[in-house]
């Protein structure tokens, strides 16, 4: 089995894989990985692979360098299964490259926007020919929350709970909405602009904040809360004889 390790700007996600298929996805904390050793003595773990967005801590790196099995640490030089056209392959999110690598795995022939809504929300293409051209990077859910109150004077730090409008009609509604209006109309934006310049795409829509966004473009976007992991999967396979 596999063990997949993503390590993103708030939560690690821990994944066992048997074949394509996630047994179990425990998130932890990417400080200190204290699952680590509670998934790996519950499992057949035969490799692991490991991708970071951010410098790993003492204890993290201490824990990952006890895994009993080859590590496969995603890095710049990883053989990929898509061709990469990324201009700075070296500053790469590796947790945006296992996306594409996951949604092209699901439909290898598709052209297909790919959007995480995590710490940030990232919006990644991938062609029908398995070529990722690159994306952008937005500010996330609660980073929007955080920048509103940290960035102002007055601002609240408003949470993700309440009453949700569609135009605010007090300060902690106006600032809600706000913010997941905001996320909702520029994710929707997004959508359209590239189906009309691709109209045979798919959108992934993956990340740890979901948010329900009533458009009538849900008819074409692939919700997959594991995307990132699939891909991660994909990837430790296709290198396989390297670890
Ligand atoms: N179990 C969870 N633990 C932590 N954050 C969670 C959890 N479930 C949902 N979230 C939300 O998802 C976001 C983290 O999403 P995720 O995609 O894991 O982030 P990243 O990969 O950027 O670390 C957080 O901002 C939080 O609002
Ligand atoms: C954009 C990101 C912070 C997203 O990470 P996440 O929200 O998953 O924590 C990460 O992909 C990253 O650090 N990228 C480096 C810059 C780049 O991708 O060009
Ligand atoms: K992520």
């Amino acid at each position: 089995m596999n063990l997949v390790i993503d390590i993103g700007n708030t939560t690690a996600k821990l994944a066992l894989f048997d074949g394509t298929l996630p047994l179990e996805v425990v998130y932890d904390s990417n400080s200190t990985l204290e699952h680590l050793p509670d998934i790996c003595s519950r499992y057949a773990v035969e490799k692991a692979i490991v991708a970071s967005v951010i410098d790993l801590s003492e204890c993290a790196l201490a824990q990952l360098s006890k895994l009993p099995v080859p590590v496969l640490w995603l890095n710049e030089k990883t053989l990929l299964p898509v061709e990469n056209l990324y201009e700075t392959p070296e500053t790469l999110g590796y947790d945006r490259m296992a996306a594409v690598v996951g949604a092209n795995e699901q439909f290898p022939d598709r052209d297909i926007l790919v959007i995480d809504a995590g710490t940030c929300i990232t919006y990644e293409f991938v062609d029908a020919s398995g070529r990722y051209h690159g994306g952008n990077i937005s500010p996330g859910m609660q980073m929007r929350f955080k920048a509103l109150h940290q960035l102002t004077g007055r601002l609240p730090l408003v949470s993700r709970e309440g009453r949700e409008l569609p135009m605010g009609r007090d300060t902690d509604t106006a600032i809600r909405a706000g913010v997941l209006k905001g996320m909702e109309y520029e994710i929707s934006g997004y959508i359209v602009a590239m189906k009309h310049k691709y109209p045979e795409l798919l959108v992934f829509l993956t990340g740890g904040d979901d948010f329900s966004f009533d458009t009538n473009l849900k008819s074409i976007i692939f919700a997959d809360r594991f995307l990132v992991l699939k891909g991660l999967n994909r990837i430790l396979n296709y290198n396989n004889d390297k670890i």
